[in-house]
């Protein structure tokens, strides 16, 4: 009853003309979010998420959960957040004063926006891959093993091991065994998307994040690398953007529709792709609409 009132009053009032109920609604909806959130096998919970680039309010109160050891897919149409709501995950924006994020993402119960939080283990535990393959301008060796060398010192033979490991993972150590010392930038585009994702998981990170992974690539590696995501379930929390729904309903177990910085509807990829709840999604999945 309480609560049904502070609503009533925030709608009577607006939320920002009664500094006390402001307060209680806000109370309010951040229990709220934190109810729908809560779930014992989430590996990151996101709750009452803003973000803001100066004034620009990119992130409108967003909470959502990402389940351990699944894929979840960021879709909506250009610029709805999902590439911002992915960078916040490890703090990508915090080079730059003028962009902020409020509110909080829990990542094994630690909230990652606190100041406090050590960014470089934050960035060792949530690796990150981007759109275009970016290889550094060293040899396929070095690039698998430039982030290992900052977090851990290892001899060279457990480098190579590393090395071998992460490339395996990679679905790339057969084709580049014989030629380790060759550059990176050698490689083909598809390539050198899959030595960036070994370069990401040879530091072992516990989630992985995929900025539009496959734009850049043509047919065959854009497969090669859903094959791969899919292995990599087994053992890494995966989120991935995407402006490809068929490659969202491929590959991720679940999907975030996103629009003008709001998430419209969070669910299992099936449910959104067959019987979504909300109409905007409906008819941005069936083309009607971005
Ligand atoms: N560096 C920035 N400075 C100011 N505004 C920005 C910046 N980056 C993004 N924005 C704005 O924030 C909003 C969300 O952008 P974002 O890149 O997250 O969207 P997106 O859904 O990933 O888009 P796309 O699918 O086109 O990549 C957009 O309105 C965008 O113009």
């Amino acid at each position: 009853m309480r609560n049904q009132q502070i609503l009533f009053y925030s709608k009577l009032l607006g939320s920002h003309e009664h500094p006390q109920i402001t307060e209680e609604v806000s109370e309010f909806k951040a229990t709220m979010n934190t109810n729908q959130a809560k779930r014992d096998d989430a590996k990151v919970t996101i709750n009452d998420l803003n973000f803001y680039y100066g004034r620009h309010h990119a992130l409108k109160s967003v909470s959502m959960n990402i389940l351990e050891k699944k894929i979840t897919a960021f879709i909506g149409p250009s610029g709805c957040g999902k590439s911002t709501l992915l960078r916040t995950l490890n703090r990508m924006y915090q080079l730059y004063p003028s962009q902020v994020a409020r509110g909080e993402i829990m990542v094994d119960g630690v909230n990652i926006l606190d100041k406090n939080h050590d960014i470089n283990i934050l960035r060792a535990k949530m690796g990150m891959v981007f759109q275009k393959p970016t290889p550094f301008p060293m040899s396929i060796f070095d690039n698998v093993i430039f982030g290992v060398k900052l977090y851990e010192s290892l001899n060279r033979s457990e480098l190579m091991e590393r090395v071998e490991w992460a490339l395996r993972k990679a679905a790339l150590w057969e084709e580049v065994k014989d030629k380790l010392n060759q550059s990176g930038m050698s490689l083909s585009g598809g390539q050198q998307q899959r030595l960036c994702i070994a370069r990401t998981i040879a530091v072992k990170p516990e989630v992985v994040l995929l900025d539009e992974p496959t734009s850049a690539l043509d047919p065959i590696s854009t497969a090669h690398i859903e094959e791969l995501i899919f292995q990599l379930k087994q053992d890494y929390t995966i989120v991935i953007v995407t402006h490809n729904m068929q490659q969202a309903a491929r590959v991720s177990d679940f999907t975030a529709y996103m629009y003008l910085g709001k998430l419209v509807e969070f669910g299992e990829t099936d449910t959104i792709f067959t019987t979504p709840k909300e109409k905007a999604t409906e008819d941005y999945i069936t083309g009607k609409f971005g």
